[in-house]
Order: C-alpha cells, then sequence, then structure tokens
C-alpha cells in the first residue's frame, strides 16, 4: 500500500444469500480524494459502500483502511472502530433534536466544551450557524443535509462515505449543493465516496470515479479518461452521449468511415498497446456530440432529423448521406429546421474504436447504432 493511499478495496466480493452482489470489486483512494461509484439502480454501489463501512462482511478479498486489513472473509471490523463518517440520501437526522444537538451527537468523546467548539466550527463551516437552534422539520431540503454532512464530519472522520446523498433535492439545489459539498471537502483535505447513479454529479464532485456493471468495475479513472478513453463498449454508452459509427480500418490502419477518414488519436481499449486491427476489419468508431463541428464550408453534409435546444447549444440529430446518424452539439446561433442540409466536419482529439466481434474483414453497410440517452 503506498503512503498516500487511504484505502485500498483488493478484488472484494459480498454475498446476499447465494447471490453475488459485488464481485471482486478493486480500487484504491489517495489521501484527500473524491472517489465515485456510478452504475445503474442494482449494480452493487450501496453494497459496495456498506462493505467499506463494515456493515457487511466481505466474502472474498480484502479491505485495507490507513495501512489496516479492516475487512476480509471471517473478519469485519466494526463500523465504530473504522473512523467513518457517513451521509445517507434520507438525512437521518434526530426530529427530537435541535441542528447544533444534531451536529454534537457523535462527539461523545468530548467534553462539554471540546464539543460545544468543534459544533460551533462545523456550523459555520457548513454554512448553519443562525439556524443552530432550529429542528430538522422546521429546515428544508438542502439544509437538512448540511447538518447530516456537519454530523458526520463533527468527529473528524478519516473517510466519508455519502450515499446518494443529494438524490432527495431538486435539480437546481442538487447541482449547487454537490459543487459546494466538493469545495468543503478539498478545503478540509477530506478523502470522501459518493456512490450516485447521476453522472451530472460524479462529474461535478469526484476526482475518481468507478463505473460499475453487476458487482464489477469496469473502469476507475477520471470524468475525462471515462469520456474520452472508455475501456467498453458499455462505459462508453453509460458515460455521456454518443454514436458508434460503424468503421473499416483501411490498408494503412486508418479508420474509413462515413464522416469521413479518420487517422489521429485513434484509441483501441481492446487491444494491448501498439496493436491494431488487420486491414478490411470492420469496427464502430465512438463519436461524441463535441466532436461533430458546424461547417458550412465543410464538403461533408447531414439532414437535420431532430434537435434539441440547450440554450448555449443545440444537440442536432443528423443523418449522413449513407444512413448513419450522428450527434453535433452546436452553438444555437446556427439555428437550422428539420430537414434542413448543413455542413459538418469531424475534429475529434479522441477516436476510440471498438472491433466488433467475429466480423473482421466482412463489411455491413449502413449500420449505424445510436448510444443509449442519445
Ligand atoms: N439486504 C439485502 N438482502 C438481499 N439482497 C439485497 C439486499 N440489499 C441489496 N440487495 C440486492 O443487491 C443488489 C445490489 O443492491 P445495491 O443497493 O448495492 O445496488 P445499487 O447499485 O446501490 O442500486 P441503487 O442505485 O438502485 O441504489 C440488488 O439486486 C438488491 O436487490
Amino acid at each position: 500500500m503506498a503512503m498516500n493511499t487511504l484505502l485500498e478495496l483488493d478484488r472484494i466480493s459480498c454475498t446476499y444469500g447465494q447471490q453475488l452482489i459485488v464481485d471482486e470489486l478493486s480500487f484504491t483512494l489517495e489521501k484527500g480524494e473524491i472517489g465515485c461509484l456510478l452504475g445503474p439502480s442494482g449494480c452493487g454501489k450501496t453494497t459496495a459502500l456498506r462493505c467499506i463501512a463494515g456493515f457487511e462482511p466481505v466474502s472474498f478479498g480484502q479491505i485495507w483502511l490507513n495501512g489496516v486489513s479492516v475487512s476480509r472473509p471471517g473478519f469485519v471490523l466494526s463500523p465504530e472502530q473504522r473512523r467513518v463518517g457517513m451521509v445517507f440520501q434520507e438525512y437521518a437526522l434526530f426530529p427530537h433534536l435541535s441542528v447544533a444537538a444534531n451536529v454534537g451527537f457523535g462527539l461523545h468523546r468530548s467534553n462539554q466544551a471540546e464539543r460545544a467548539q468543534r459544533v460551533a466550527e462545523l456550523l459555520e463551516i457548513t454554512g448553519l450557524a443562525e439556524v443552530a437552534k432550529r429542528y430538522p422539520h422546521e429546515l428544508s431540503g438542502g439544509q437538512q443535509q448540511r447538518v447530516a454532512l456537519a454530523r458526520a464530519l463533527a468527529p473528524r472522520p478519516d473517510l466519508l462515505l455519502l450515499d446518494e446523498p443529494f438524490s432527495n433535492l431538486d435539480v437546481s439545489l442538487r447541482e449547487r449543493l454537490s459543487q459546494e459539498v466538493r469545495e468543503l471537502l478539498k478545503r478540509l483535505h477530506i478523502t470522501a465516496i459518493l456512490v450516485t447513479h447521476d453522472q451530472a454529479e460524479a462529474f461535478a464532485v469526484a476526482d475518481k470515479i468507478g463505473v460499475m456493471l453487476a458487482g464489477k468495475m469496469m473502469q476507475w479513472s477520471s470524468a475525462y479518461d471515462l469520456y474520452h478513453r472508455p475501456v467498453n463498449r458499455f462505459v462508453a454508452s453509460f458515460v455521456g452521449q454518443g454514436v458508434l459509427l460503424p468503421g473499416i480500418i483501411s490498408s494503412s490502419g486508418q479508420v474509413r468511415t462515413a464522416c469521413g477518414m479518420l487517422a489521429d488519436g485513434l484509441y483501441y481499449p481492446g487491444l494491448p498497446e501498439h496493436g491494431h486491427y488487420p486491414p478490411g476489419s470492420e469496427v464502430d468508431v465512438l463519436i461524441r456530440p463535441d466532436d461533430v463541428v458546424y461547417d458550412d464550408q465543410s464538403a461533408l453534409n447531414a439532414v437535420v432529423r431532430k434537435k434539441a435546444f440547450r440554450g448555449a447549444e443545440i444537440l442536432y440529430t443528423l443523418e449522413l448521406a449513407d444512413g448513419p446518424v450522428v450527434l453535433a452539439l452546436v452553438p444555437s446561433r446556427h439555428d437550422r429546421a428539420i430537414g434542413e442540409k448543413i455542413g459538418i466536419r469531424l475534429e475529434a482529439s479522441h477516436v476510440v474504436v471498438f472491433d466488433r466481434p467475429g466480423r473482421a474483414g466482412a463489411v455491413q453497410k449502413n449500420r449505424q447504432e445510436l448510444l443509449p440517452g442519445s
């Protein structure tokens, strides 16, 4: 375990009855880093978090916290002994206690003066000083969640676990609070793990994001790498929008697509470094909406099939000459009607190329695949 590593999950598995819920999950978190587990409902995010907290035993693998083995088959260090704080979706505040008393709840080991000082400090940090005497039902959802955060931070945990902490809040508050929480955690140098199925939230809060599917870790990396260098089709489709455009490897190793030849920034997640597919192989190329640029001068044309106004931009669904479809995020001053033809050009610095299993060399025309959420 490296000096700066706070948490390491080493291939942990967890089962409920006969059902394998977390399947050899691994990742590490450095001190002060914010990690996030992201994935579809039921993929095991909360269960993984509960293993880290010490609420669930592991059936395989090991969890290390601050260099100490805290979970392994047959051994679970209790949650109280782990110095882990938790914030849940449903706040779980004590209704009969004031805000200040809620925040001070976990400080039973401190004397009264220390406790009062720590509570005052946290109320100040979280902007709750003015509502210290109120009761939870007299607070807004955002304020209640701040109290839950202050309460979890009060005993100075080594690690903070946040399980869908913003999902009960409306969208604008969720955005604001998630940014506030990130700033706060960074300022206090807190190591934390957030569980969410909302990728905007994951992007706003986390340094590292783990995309999970069926209990397994698909990819653990920065948001930038998840978006631009997804390791497989699932990550490519789950994170961000885009299209898989059919392509064929040319004799010089470029990729021929309906948007032209792609030669630069090619990245093959399925291959070892410096590997390549033989000429004639059929592949799918991930094209993100921001890779497609509006250009009146371009020889490449596409017909507007759908448009979604987003304020600063319009998301166009465009059909190319031979039938394939791409998405384009275009400044909204270029307002074109459905059915109109517009000029586009590809400007992609990352071109992710997936093989099409069993299709090497075969040619299939006009195939298109829109990713979910596109
Ligand atoms: N106590 C339990 N006993 C049996 N099965 C459980 C228990 N808790 C969760 N499960 C099952 O484990 C699987 C993973 O649940 P988990 O809550 O970890 O998923 P999740 O990724 O956090 O999902 P969500 O985003 O919907 O909260 C689900 O199929 C769920 O039904």
